[in-house]
């Protein structure tokens, strides 16, 4: 019997460059064998408003929705226009989806309880990361982190469902509105990176199975802040000049995080007098990104103890950020702790 030549097309069984974002979700939904597609259902919700956000960064400065939205949030800071409509988009999407129960936000002073007892997750979120590169057409992102919550389904949520530490992620991520826009990601099972590709509306997988280079030429600090770091962090900045090592600055963390994700590097936000916790958040900035480093074989730390083992104690704390290539981060952290170092040397 003659039979053809034609090869069935088995890309779509390999997480190959180029499969979308909702078929790679419901691909990767195999590795939980319990999955019950809530989670999935949830990261497509937040694919979605990153999509209308996505939009309205493209158009902030034709639109009038770039600067000051004339109010301050519960840190103090001057809201954008843009932190705002992210905020409200990515509440929309989050609550219309029906699996989130609760929400952290920075633009929200407090926990928001959806009132969706049914509800299995809890979202923590920076809905626009880097405001103060908005109206400068520089890259900017959202950051998020998703819990399962600890109390019984169908009961009231309880702070033991907001107050977890990073290491209970059961997801994280961010999006970053760049000269593209990517999608960027883990459920614990490695870290993907997907493109936006405009005219299709749909995110593609262009960087799958993301790994963090074990060292790096990169190192990334706001050095205005020179005149109040502690000795250890000065030391190891001078020692970075030293090797004529690369310094990039971009003030949008996800965005400085990014390249140093891809290319090796590091990124610190230490104390400072004027933050002695950093400047960075831990529920909805730290512990994503720490769960994404990680992932991606890096690390992150606040300068002694592991980012993801931090328990919260409330909302908007702030921590320090020591974050990327291992080899790297270990360096700063045997310089900030001299005697640890001679101890265990
Ligand atoms: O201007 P500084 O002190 O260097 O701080 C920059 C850092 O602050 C942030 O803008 C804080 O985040 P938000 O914009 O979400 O408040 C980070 O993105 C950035 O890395
Ligand atoms: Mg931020
Ligand atoms: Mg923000």
């Amino acid at each position: 019997m003659k039979t053809s030549t034609f090869q069935p097309d088995q890309s779509h069984l390999a997480y190959s460059v180029g499969i979308t974002l909702d078929r790679f979700i419901k691909l990767k939904q195999s590795d939980f064998p319990f999955a019950s597609g809530e989670l999935s259902q949830l990261l497509r919700d937040i694919a979605l408003a990153a999509k209308i956000v996505n939009r309205e960064t493209n158009r902030a400065g034709l639109a009038n929705i770039g600067g000051a939205f004339g109010q301050t949030n519960v840190q103090g800071e001057e809201q954008q226009k843009l932190d705002v409509i992210a905020n409200i988009r990515f509440m929309r999407a989050l609550s219309k989806g029906g699996e989130v129960c609760a929400i952290v936000s920075e633009e929200e002073d407090a926990v928001v309880d959806l009132q969706n007892n049914s509800g299995k997750y809890v979202v923590a979120i920076d809905p626009l990361d880097g405001s103060s590169n908005i109206d400068v057409n520089i890259s900017i992102g959202t950051i998020f982190s998703i819990y399962r919550r600890k109390s019984p389904i169908g009961s009231p949520i309880l702070l033991e469902d907001i107050m977890q530490p990073g290491s209970e992620q059961v997801a994280a991520g961010y999006v970053l509105y760049g000269s593209s826009t990517m999608l960027v990601y883990t459920t614990g099972f490695g870290v993907n990176g997907f493109t936006y590709e405009n005219s299709l509306g749909e995110f593609f997988l262009s960087h799958p199975d993301i790994q963090a280079p074990k060292s790096g030429t990169i190192y990334s600090i706001n050095e205005g802040l020179q005149l109040e770091w502690e000795k250890g962090i000065a030391d190891f900045v001078q020692s970075c000049k030293e090797m004529k090592m690369q310094s990039r600055y971009i003030g949008s963390l996800v965005a400085d995080f990014h390249r140093n994700l891809l290319k090796g590097g590091i990124y610190l936000y230490p104390s400072t007098l004027k933050n002695p916790s950093g400047k960075l958040r831990l529920m909805y900035e730290a512990n994503a990104l720490a769960f994404i480093i990680e992932q991606a074989g890096g690390k992150a730390s606040e300068g002694k103890q592991r980012i993801l083992d931090i328990q919260p104690k409330n909302l908007h704390q702030r921590t320090p950020l020591i974050i990327g290539s291992v080899e790297l981060v270990e360096q700063v952290e045997r310089m900030m702790n001299p005697m640890e170092t001679l101890v265990t040397s």
